[in-house]
Formats: C-alpha cells, structure tokens, sequence
C-alpha cells in the first residue's frame, strides 16, 4: 500500500531578486513496494526502486536510505526560474504547471535516474525528497512556475489515476506506459522557459528596481534619521523654550502680583498724600493767621516790653525807696543752734536757755552779775535789729530777706554783706554753709543762683551780664587769694586805686558761667583754707575772708549799662584779747583782727556822722580791710551786717560785745545810695 508521506515540508526557495519562497514538497511511496523491495535479494536500489515503476524514492533511513539520498541528491531539485527535468541521460525542460516535458516521449537509460536540476549557479540541495511542487508565493511570477496539485489538472489526475494503478512488477511496459501517459500529462517546457525568461526579465527589473528602492529606501532612512535628529533638537530646544518661557510665565505672573500690590499701596499713598495735602492746605491757612496773630503779638510784645521796661525802672525806684528807707546801712542778728557735740544727749540743740528771741527785731541775753553781798543777779540785754533769726531760722530764711541786696547790686549798687561774730559763732556757716546739700546751702551759693536766676530774666528786658568772681582772705593785715592755681604765700598781692576804684594786684578773677563753676571754686578756696590751717593753727577763724562778685549788665536796647559788686565778708573770730588770754602769735593776730574790726567800726561811724560833718576823713587805709571795701562802704552803697550769735553760755559776755558793736552800726545812718551808671 503507498502512502503520503506527510511531506507536506515546506522548503525556502530563493527567487530572482534574492527573496525566499516556501515551496511545499511532496512525497509519496509505496510502503508495501518498499517492503517487497526490502525483501528482494542483492539488486541494486535503483533497478529495484525503477522496477517497481516509482518515480520517487523511498524516504532515507538506514543504510539504504543513504544510498537513496545519493540518488536523491543527484536528482536533487532545487526550483528556480528554469527548472530542468533529468530522465536518465535526456533533460527535459518541465513546465511546473503541466507537470510534464515538451516532449511525450523520452527515452530512459540503461540507469534510468530521475532527478529535478536547478541551474546551476543558484541550485541548492531540496533535502531528501523526491518530489516537489512549488507553491504560490508572494510573487506573482513564481505562482505560475509552481504547478498545481496534480489533481486539479485533468491530466494530473490522469497521471494520478495511473500511478494509482497497480501495476504487476513484471508489467513492465504498463508501467512504461505509465510513465510516458505522466510525461505527457507534464507542463510544455517551451512555454514554462518562455514564461522563465519573461520572469527572469521580470525578475532583473524587480531587482534593479528593489536596488533603486534599496538606495531610496536608505536615503529616505538617511533623511529620515537626519529629520528625526532635527525632530528631536528641535524638541529639545523647544522644550528648552518652553520651561524658559514656563519661567518667564512664572516670574511675570510675580511681576504681576508684585506689580498689583504696589499699585494697591500706590493708591493707599495717593488717598494719605491727597489727605495730607488737604491738611497741609488747612495747615497752611491756619499757619497764615498764626502769622498774623504773631504780627499783632509782636506789635503787643514791643509795647508791653515798653511798658514792662518802665515798670522795670519804676521798680528799681521803689526798691531804692524801699532801701533808703530800711536804711542803708542795715544789721541782722542770728543766733544759731547747739551742735550734736555741744549738748547732752536728750537735750533740744534749739533751747538755748540765756538767749530768747521775743520777736524778729528784738534779742535777750540774760548774763549773771554779781552783787556786792556775792548774790548773782540776772541781767537781761536786750537789742533790736533791722531782724532777728532764731536757732530754728535756716538757710533760705536768711537769704529771703538778702535777697533785695542782691537784687541791689544787679540793679548796678555796691553792696557789702559782713558776717560778724566771735570764733564758732556760725558766721562761715551763713556766708558759705555746708555744699554738700542744697538746704544748708549759705549766702554766697545762693547769692550766685539768684543772680543767675534774674541774668536770664533780665535778658528778656534786653540785659545781658557777666559775673567775675575773687576770693581772698586777709590774715595778719595779709592778702591771699584762695582762687590761685596753688595755694602760696610768696605772692605779694597790694591794693591799687585807679578812676576811683580799688583793686589788687595779681588777684584771681574767675568770669563764671554756671553755679557749677562757682561751687567748684568755693570748694578749691576750702581747699586753699586747709592748707594754710596746716600752717597755722585756726587761721580761718583768725583771717577775714571777702567774696567779691562784679556783676556788668548792659543793655543794648536801652543803651545802657551797669555796674555792682557784691562784697560777701566773713570776719575773723572777734574776741577780746584780753578775755581769750592770747599771747605771742596768737596775741598779735588777735590785735590784728581787732584792730581790722574797730577800722571798719570807725569807718562805719565816720559814714554815719558824714551826712552831718561833709568832710569828715573816713579813716579806709586804717585797715586792709576797709581798704579794700572802701567803695562798698558809704553814702553811694548799702551795708549788711550780720551779728552771729553762739548758743554756749561761756560766749556770752564775747556775744555781748559783737551786740553791743552791731547795735552802734545800726545806729548808724550813712546817706542815699547811688547807682554806678
Ligand atoms: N545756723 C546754724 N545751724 C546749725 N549749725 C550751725 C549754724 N551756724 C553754725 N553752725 C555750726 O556751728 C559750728 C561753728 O560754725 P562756724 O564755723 O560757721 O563758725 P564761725 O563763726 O565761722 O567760726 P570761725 O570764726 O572759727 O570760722 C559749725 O559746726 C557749724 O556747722
């Protein structure tokens, strides 16, 4: 029984413009042949295999097969656009689609082999099959060099009917018959090289056109790649751009916010601007009346400093009457407290039991007198004074009522303001007192501020002053200046006179400033005073010391200017030197400070008997001392005598005696006060 080798395999069939074309590849055999010829003894495969009338071999297995495969190779058949049939020694050209040579007859060899050639140049060995029918593949001129199934021919199914016979291994010339009925039933070959050549044409255009478009294809990739790349740069750049253009969005629409807020404050700054202007349009009308008010001020002001000027000279009038009546020459009294060391424990520093105050002109000084029978007898003093200050008096209350004499000397009068009393009595105390607190400030601190005070009242009337300030001490008919740099005794400081005033020779003269400045120099003049107790024991008590303020006013409105000085002196301790029983050093600056003390009394005397008596000497030059105070003392000056008093009772009879002085003074009436103008 034959059967179909399931040889439908699909072989690659290389075409005239290099393609592949699968191409089936059919086997057939005759199983049952193929065993019978197994079993044929010693005859060669290829008789046998003709013999028994098939036209293809047998599929190679075994040793037998490869000798098939020889022969299969020999009649290998590789399809190309020419296809050659080999039967024997003839070739006949096949035509694939007819299955069969030109020819119907052929002649078969003595070895009748059958095989399929290719040409030459492209054949390929088909594998071991010994039919193969090429399929249609995707070229339409391969199509028809591939024969159909032999079936859908009449004359291949005739062949197929044939072949399908049995034929007797001995009916040879059937199977000849067969044979020559299968070649008849081939394709023309004429026709089948003709078509080759049409398709070999064909095939050559194809592939110079598939070179063509080989080239063009290749070109295009160029092109195409090359646009590609453009595609792409272009990409990258306009990506590029479009995050820089992203940026440039972002950073306008910040622009954007920024630039709304800025108009959003800009029209706030307007609205205040255009609110401010308003204002300043109010402002400016307003500014405009004040002007005018200013004007109608200032016209008021010129006529009130008129005024305030004549009441200012009116003033100066009244308070010359006012002085002229008080007296010119005037004494105080203060009697001063216990100190914490001269009083027990328990005991009021303000009691003073021998000394009473009865009204603020009036003093008692109760003093013991013996009796010829040795009973003592109370005494009691009594003397009045232009004012009295008690121990409780302070500070301010003594310079209220000095005050005017300060004014007197700013108003352009010399004024002398003695401190008198015996050592400890309290005189330092009320000309200086103690700077270490405003309270217990004395006279010549507070002299300083009031005339500080008035300098800048008086500017407003158009007055403007300098203050210049000696300090000097005169100690055993001595002058030393307390202002000097350093304290030294060597200097010689003698008094002068020219255009009627005194002066001294080489006196410190401080043009002060500020209170600062005076109380600085009030503290070197201590400085000054502790070094020369060093040298000489008590000296303060036993030197006078003058403070000599000159005030200069001038006024530029009024043309006019002034000139007054103020003389504030603390006299040296005034004790009798036969009651203190003083000797050597101490005796002669005892006699010295009296001697000072009676020329200022004699002079003060003389002053007061002049107004009577015109030329009366004056005994000045009596006394460095009134000397010195010559032009502060008399008829065109005012005088000030303070009588200090000390609470102990041992002082009293001493006290008794600076009374009885200063009671002689008050008596004392020296003529009209002149001013320096
Ligand atoms: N009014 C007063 N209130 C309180 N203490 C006073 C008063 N007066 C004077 N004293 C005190 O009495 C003491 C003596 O006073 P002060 O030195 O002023 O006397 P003096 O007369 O100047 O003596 P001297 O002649 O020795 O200089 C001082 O301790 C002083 O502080």
């Amino acid at each position: 029984m034959s059967c179909k080798l399931a040889s439908e395999k699909e072989n690659l069939v290389e075409q005239g413009n290099g393609s592949r074309s699968r191409l089936p590849v059919f086997c057939t055999i005759n199983e049952s042949k193929r065993k019978r010829e197994d079993e044929l003894p010693e005859m060669c495969p290829h008789q046998k295999w003709e013999d028994e009338g098939s036209l293809l071999p047998p599929p190679s297995t075994g040793p037998r097969s490869k000798k098939r495969k020889s022969i299969t190779h020999r009649g290998a058949a590789t399809l190309r656009s020419t296809s050659k049939l080999v039967v024997g020694r003839q070739q006949l050209r096949v035509d694939p689609k007819a299955g069969r040579p030109p020819s119907s007859k052929f002649s078969a060899g003595s070895r009748r082999d059958l095989s399929i050639k290719t040409s030459s140049s492209l054949s390929r060995p088909l594998g071991n099959q010994n039919t193969m029918i090429a399929k249609p593949g995707p070229l339409s001129n391969v199509k028809n060099l591939v024969p159909e199934k032999p079936a859908e021919n009449e004359k291949g199914k005739a062949v197929h009917s044939i072949l399908k016979k049995k034929r007797p291994g001995w009916d040879t010339k059937g199977r000849l018959e067969d044979l020559e009925a299968y070649i008849r039933s081939l394709p023309d070959i004429g026709e089948l090289q003709k078509k080759l050549e049409v398709l070999t044409s064909e095939n050559l255009q194809l592939e110079t056109q598939s070179q063509n478009y080989s080239k063009r294809t290749s070109q295009l990739e160029c092109e195409l790649a090359t646009e590609k790349l453009h595609h792409k740069q272009s990409e990258l750049i306009r990506n590029m751009y479009e995050s820089e253009l992203q940026q440039v969005r972002d950073e306008l629409s910040k622009v954007r916010i920024e630039h709304q807020k800025y108009q959003d404050e800009l029209a706030i700054c307007k609205k205040k601007l255009e609110k401010v202007q308003n204002e300043v349009k109010i402002l400016e009308v307003d500014k405009e009346n004040i002007l005018l008010e200013c004007s109608a001020k200032d016209k008021t002001i010129t006529d009130m400093k008129g005024q305030l000027l004549c009441e200012e000279s009116k003033r100066r009038d009244l308070h010359e009457q006012l002085q002229e009546v008080k007296g010119n020459i005037r004494v105080f009294c203060r009697v001063r407290p216990f100190t914490a060391g001269e009083i027990q424990e328990g005991e009021d520093c303000f009691d003073i039991p021998h000394i009473k105050v009865p009204n603020d002109k009036c003093i008692q000084i109760t003093t013991e007198t013996g009796s010829l029978i040795g009973a003592k007898t109370a005494k009691f003093n009594r003397f009045q004074f232009d004012q009295v200050f008690g121990p409780l008096s302070s500070q301010s209350d003594i310079f209220e009522e000095l005050s005017q004499l300060v004014q007197s000397a700013l108003d352009g009068i010399n004024v002398c303001i003695f401190a008198y009393g015996q050592t400890g009595s309290g005189k330092t105390f009320t000309m200086e007192g103690d700077t270490s607190a405003s309270e217990t400030l004395g006279v010549i601190p507070r002299s300083v501020k009031y005339i500080f005070q008035e300098c800048d009242r008086m500017q407003s009337l158009g007055w403007s002053y300098t203050i210049q300030v000696s300090y000097l001490e005169i100690y055993n008919e001595k002058i030393q200046d307390l202002l000097a740099p350093s304290w030294n005794t060597t200097t010689k400081y003698e008094l002068r006179h020219i255009d009627n005033e005194t002066y001294v020779t080489n006196l410190t003269k401080e043009v002060i400033q500020t209170e600062e400045h005076l109380l600085s120099l009030v503290k070197l003049a201590q400085k000054h005073r502790a070094v020369a107790e060093t040298e000489c024991n008590e000296y303060s008590s036993r030197s006078h010391s003058v403070f000599i303020l000159k005030l200069n006013g001038i006024n530029t409105d009024l043309n006019k200017t002034c000139s007054g000085i103020l003389n504030l002196v603390d006299l040296a301790g005034s004790e009798r030197a036969k009651n203190s029983g003083a000797e050597g050093s101490h005796l002669t600056e005892l006699k010295n400070i009296n001697s000072s003390l009676t020329a200022l009394s004699n002079c003060i005397m003389a002053l007061g008997n002049k107004s009577s008596k015109p030329s009366l000497h004056i005994p000045f030059r009596n006394s460095k001392l009134t000397h010195l105070l010559q032009n502060c003392l008399g008829g065109n000056c005012k005088t000030l005598m303070f009588i200090n008093v000390s609470p102990i009772q041992q002082h009293a009879q001493e006290s008794l005696n600076s009374l009885r002085f200063a009671e002689k003074v008050n008596a004392t009436k020296i003529g009209l006060a002149a001013k320096n103008f």
